[in-house]
């Protein structure tokens, strides 16, 4: 399908999903792709992409010359990566690299606009590699749900002497049930944005 709007906010039902491979909710993603300041025509490296929900709408915001890298270690997730950017009209734009970070980054071209959705264990050597490889003016967006990950990634941009920042997102959507809206909880989550 073309999606028609100026910004992405694209219904997470709208894609296509599989159970075991995480996403990034919607409201999430609005954080995300706000504070990774991306420019029409740019490069984005989306590190472990998932469903491919942050990829998608990435390449919307960047237009028809953007371009995303998206590497994904699962190959469920990554097939489902390129089943998504293919149903939303953007696979032409997105190269999608099935293999783990960092060593599968090599494959991905040195952008100045990093994501990095998931890195389980190796999120700390993961967040270095991409500053070694971040061009000028760069930012970086880390999104994590545990503390302990939110220790590694802070641990680590330390280690670096980068400047960020730590944003905590509570989101609750209203469900309907008998006639009352009842706010439901999703998973707090961290979005640290480090800049080079
Ligand atoms: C929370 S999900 C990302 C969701 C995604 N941003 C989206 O929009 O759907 C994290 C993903 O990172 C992947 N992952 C974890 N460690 C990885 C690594 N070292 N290299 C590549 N992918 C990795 C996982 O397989 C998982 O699919």
């Amino acid at each position: 399908m073309t999606w028609p709007y100026a910004t992405p906010g694209i219904p997470d039902d709208l894609f296509y999903r599989e159970e075991g491979v995480p996403m990034t909710k919607a409201e999430v993603r609005a954080v995300v792709l706000s504070k990774l300041r991306l420019r029409r025509g740019g490069v984005l490296v989306d590190v472990g992409s998932g469903t491919g929900t942050v990829t998608v709408e990435a390449a919307l915001l960047m237009g028809e010359e953007g371009y995303v890298c998206a590497v994904e270690k699962d190959p469920r997730a990554a097939a489902l990566t390129r089943k998504n950017t293919e149903k939303f009209g953007v696979a032409n734009r997105v190269a999608v690299v099935e293999g783990e970070a960092p060593e599968a980054l090599e494959k991905c071209p040195r952008s100045d606009r990093y994501f990095i959705g998931g890195g389980g264990r190796r999120l700390g050597e993961i967040i270095r590699a991409v500053f070694s490889r971040l061009e000028g003016n760069g930012v970086v967006v880390i999104d994590v749900v545990t503390l302990e990950s939110l220790r590694t990634a802070l641990e680590a941009l330390e280690g670096l002497g980068v400047k960020y920042e730590v944003v905590q997102i509570w989101v609750a959507r209203g469900e309907r049930r008998g006639g009352y809206t009842v706010m439901t909880a999703l998973n707090p989550v961290y979005v640290v944005t480090a800049y080079a």
